[in-house]
């Protein structure tokens, strides 16, 4: 079966007189299966929605192929328009409009007859509330009218960068429950998010994005599998001692992926009796060390400190780290 949404090579460079050129897309591939609630995962910056506002036509490549339900676009974005659902930007709402009168607006500017808007309200659960003006709804109301909003047109892929951005943890859970539901009714779902946990919960499968390349993809599990290896949770006497034993693994290359008040995750370590001996030499006692299966944040954290090898035109998968412990520039996390 063809995929939903094929990305091959993708690049896209920003030029701009003040700040200079600036390569957003570097060869970048994904590959999206029908049915799949798919998360599409990156640092701040390193190239999401450049990616989602490309393949809708609002950003023009400068290389690279796509292919959305198996034709190519942008050329025919106009035949395939109709079964893409898309929330790339915030959506702006008339505040006086109910949620029955917007959507009543966008089903006739699409020709969307007008019993569907009784099936989206109910379907992202507002139709008790399609009477009140948007004005007076909370965030994961407003969330939800625009995921109505996309859902007019019963798409076949629903794209939403960001869904859960800004909801309370009722909030997401309803988010959840409905991309779910939308999975199960045959709809393919790609979102991007910052929320991993969220992520690893929702999603059936993955693609991460770092400095405009893919560094992983496949179902969930899978990547989790494939990056777990040399996780590790390890704990010393007296918990002050924490960022002196970071500091003293850091420097020997071991990758430091999260520094709780009691512990700190490592990952890349092959011989757990090298953590011994390193936090030994600063005078430190291990009083815990346990290989642990990775969770999609530290799996997330360790992959986008990959940097392309410079000069080399491919797939970061296959690429090195950056003097071990090196943060990309344009990294960063939340929201
Ligand atoms: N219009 C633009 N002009 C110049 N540079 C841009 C423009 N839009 C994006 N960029 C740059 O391209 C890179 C990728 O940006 P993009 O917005 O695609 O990242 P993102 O992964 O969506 O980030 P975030 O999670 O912060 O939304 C960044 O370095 C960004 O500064």
């Amino acid at each position: 079966m063809p995929a939903v949404l094929e990305i091959e090579g993708l690049r896209k460079t920003y030029k701009s007189r003040r700040r200079g050129t600036r390569n957003a897309l570097d060869g970048f591939d994904m590959r999206v299966e029908a049915g799949q609630v798919h998360g599409f995962l990156g640092p701040n910056g390193s190239g999401k929605t450049t990616t989602l506002r490309t393949l809708l036509g609002l950003i023009r490549p400068d290389g690279g192929r796509m292919a959305i339900l198996g034709q190519e676009v942008p050329a025919a974005l106009p035949a395939v328009a109709g079964h893409i659902g898309a929330i790339v930007e915030s959506p702006q709402f008339f505040p006086h409009f109910t949620a029955r009168d917007t959507l009543s607006l966008l089903a006739s500017a699409g020709d969307v007859p007008a019993p569907r808007i009784d099936e989206v309200l109910e379907l992202v659960g507002l139709r008790d509330r399609a009477g009140e003006r948007v004005k007076t709804y909370s965030l994961g109301m407003k969330q939800r009218l625009a995921v109505a909003s996309a859902l007019l047109k019963n798409p076949k892929l629903l794209i939403l960068d960001e869904p859960a951005n800004g909801l309370d943890p009722g909030g997401i859970r309803e988010m959840r429950t409905l991309m779910r539901n939308l999975a199960e009714s045959g709809m393919t779902v790609v979102l991007s998010s910052h929320i991993l946990g969220e992520i690893q919960l929702i999603c059936d499968s993955v693609t991460i994005i770092s400095l405009g390349r893919r560094v992983a993809s496949g179902p969930v599990d899978e990547v989790l599998a494939r990056h777990s290896s040399g996780a590790v949770r390890v704990r010393v006497e007296a918990a002050t001692d924490l960022p002196v034993a970071a500091e003293a693994l850091t420097r020997a290359g071991i990758r430091v992926t999260g520094t709780e008040p009691d512990h700190l995750m490592l990952t890349g370590v092959d011989k757990p009796a090298t953590v011994t001996r390193l936090l030994a030499e600063q005078g430190l006692y291990v009083s815990e060390l346990t290989r642990v299966a990775a969770d999609l944040e530290s799996v997330f954290l360790d992959l986008t400190a990959t940097a392309p090898v410079p000069g080399q035109h491919r797939q970061v998968d296959q690429s090195t780290k950056v003097g071990g412990t090196e943060q990309p520039t344009s990294g960063g996390w939340g929201a």
